[in-house]
């Protein structure tokens, strides 16, 4: 796992590279200069691309300096830089790179408060002007300019971070930012990437290494955690020779009503394609000829076998599709010592009876979307402060809150926050959030403890949806391919061919 770490952290490790090893700023402002330019080079290898390079005056503006003069050594001719001089500071490797500009045969035009900004004939903006340094929202000739670029609609790559976009904290909807199609960021992904705030803001965005001590921020307090593949490839448990279904873990779904069946049956797919040895649905009856027709794996259990089942499963999930039949199920599961995972109509249950969360056994799962979370925990301006929540309920009540979006926040109750980096909107289609309950009750079904189920199942739900976006460049997936995903996908992870 990676942390992600604040502005003013990332400051405190370029300080410390800089006191600790043999490199000097202007050095560490080439590396990442060169970084950018490498990503840059991919996403416009036409050489011939006439590229204007926006900076400001800060580090931010300096790396801007440097990616045209290295752009312009690796024959991208038309490159053309517009320095905007509205503040009264000059870094020092601003002006190191300015004086190496000068030796360039780079057109270079300022701009002063006031100025009008003419038309831009640039295929292509890079935005330098302000970074990770921003400290107040855009205003006066800062806005303009923005404004400006932003009019025209061309392309913009952001160095480090859009123009305007704070790095970190509360995203007000209304900030003014430049708008990048591309982000290329130094080293970590800064946290407001995560928040969908800021997806007017940016497209896409990389991330590259411009060689900061990585022992010094691992070491760096941060609550945010982001998810690797590696992370997954450590958890998973290979399937042994000699097992067998019982090794795996018995399933039960709890889910499904008269006009919801779907979503019963999506739970318990998924569940079965996640490796749970068995799945029991505890479904309404007349849901059975359609269980048995598309799940003949799957079993059944009615209302009479149910006081039976609670001691021979290993996990629960509950509440897909599962309509008023909520209320009684739910004091039934909260009298079980089993791990267990709480979706969709179960968490709008314990939202109109907030007493009932106080009953949930320690480390149950909880997969609010944004909706579910709000009715449960009160309305929410900021996703900022959202996910503070998610943090301290996680906390105060010993549980795993996933709080679902395109990266979904996992809120564990030692107060630690994993992001999820997996995932896209072709997923963003009913039914997507009944397979990852049934992903994760299968999980933990199979013995997986509630913190690494939630890690594997979230992971490996995105996952499945990117590779079959990779696959067939699919721009909508309906939840059923993503639970036919899901076996490969685990596969390609964890048993590499
Ligand atoms: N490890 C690092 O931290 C590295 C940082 N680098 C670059 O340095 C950038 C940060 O540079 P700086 O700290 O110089 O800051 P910026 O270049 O982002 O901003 C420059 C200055 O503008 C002023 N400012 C902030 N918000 C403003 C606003 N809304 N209106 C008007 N003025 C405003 C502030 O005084 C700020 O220090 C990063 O984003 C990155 O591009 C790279 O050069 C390489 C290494
Ligand atoms: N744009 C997106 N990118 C990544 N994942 C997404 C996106 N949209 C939806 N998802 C995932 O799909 C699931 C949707 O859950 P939910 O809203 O509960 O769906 P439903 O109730 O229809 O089953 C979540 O796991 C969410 O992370
Ligand atoms: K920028």
């Amino acid at each position: 796992m990676k942390t992600i770490i604040t502005a003013a952290q990332t400051r405190e490790a370029d300080r410390y590279t800089i006191e600790t090893t043999p490199i000097a700023s202007i050095d560490l402002m080439e590396h990442a200069s060169l970084a950018f330019v490498t990503i840059f080079m991919q996403l416009y290898p036409d050489k011939n691309t006439h590229v204007l390079i926006c900076s400001g005056t800060g580090n931010n503006g300096g790396d801007g300096l440097a990616i045209a003069r290295l752009l312009q050594e690796r024959s991208y001719d038309a490159v053309a830089v517009w320095i905007a001089r509205f503040g009264s500071n000059e870094s020092d490797e601003f002006a190191a790179n300015m004086a190496r500009l000068y030796n360039t045969p780079i057109p270079i035009t300022e701009f002063f408060p006031g100025d009008e900004f003419p038309p831009i004939p640039q295929r292509v903006v890079v935005d330098a002007l302000l970074g990770s340094g921003l400290n107040k929202p855009l205003q006066g000739d800062w806005l303009r300019m923005v404004q400006h670029i932003n009019q025209t609609g061309k392309p913009v790559v952001a160095v480090d971070v859009p123009t305007g976009l704070p790095a970190d904290g509360v995203l007000s909807p209304s900030e003014h930012t430049l708008q990048a199609h591309h982000v290329i960021s130094f080293q970590r992904p800064k946290l407001s990437f995560f928040f969908p705030e800021s997806a007017k803001s940016i497209r896409h965005f990389h991330v590259v290494d411009i060689g900061l001590d990585e022992a010094f921020i691992e070491k760096l307090p941060s609550d945010f955690k982001l998810i690797e593949p590696s992370d997954i490839q450590q958890i998973y448990r290979h399937r042994e020779p000699f097992t067998h279904k019982g090794t795996y873990g018995h399933a039960l779904i709890i889910a499904g009503d008269i006009q919801t069946m779907g979503a019963a049956l999506l739970a318990c797919e998924a569940c079965l394609y996640s490796g749970a040895g068995l799945t029991t649905a505890f479904i309404p009856e007349m849901g059975l000829a359609a269980l048995n027709t598309r799940l003949p794996e799957v079993m059944y259990c009615g209302v009479d076998e149910l006081p039976g089942m609670w001691n021979r499963v290993d996990a629960i999930g509950i509440g897909p599709g599962l309509g008023q039949r909520a209320s009684w199920l739910i004091d039934g599961v909260t009298h079980t010592d089993k791990p267990m995972v709480i979706d969709a109509d179960a968490l709008t249950f314990l939202s109109q009876n907030r007493e009932w969360l106080d009953r949930l056994p320690k480390y149950s799962i909880l997969t609010p979307h944004m909706k579910e979370f709000d009715r449960l925990f009160g309305a929410h301006k900021s996703w900022w402060d959202r996910v503070q929540t998610a943090k301290e309920q996680a906390v105060a009540r010993q549980l795993v809150i996933l709080l679902k979006n395109q990266y979904t926040f996992i809120a564990l109750p030692d107060g630690n926050l994993l992001i999820n980096p997996t995932g896209n909107p072709a997923m963003a289609s009913g039914g997507m959030g009944d397979v990852l309950t049934g992903m994760l009750t299968a999980f933990l079904a199979q013995g997986y403890p509630p913190h690494d189920a939630v890690i594997l199942g979230c992971y490996l739900h995105g996952a499945a949806g990117d590779q079959l976006v990779a696959d067939s460049n699919k721009v909508v997936i309906p939840a059923r391919q993503v639970v036919q995903a899901i076996p490969a996908t685990l596969g390609n992870l964890c048993h590499p061919r």
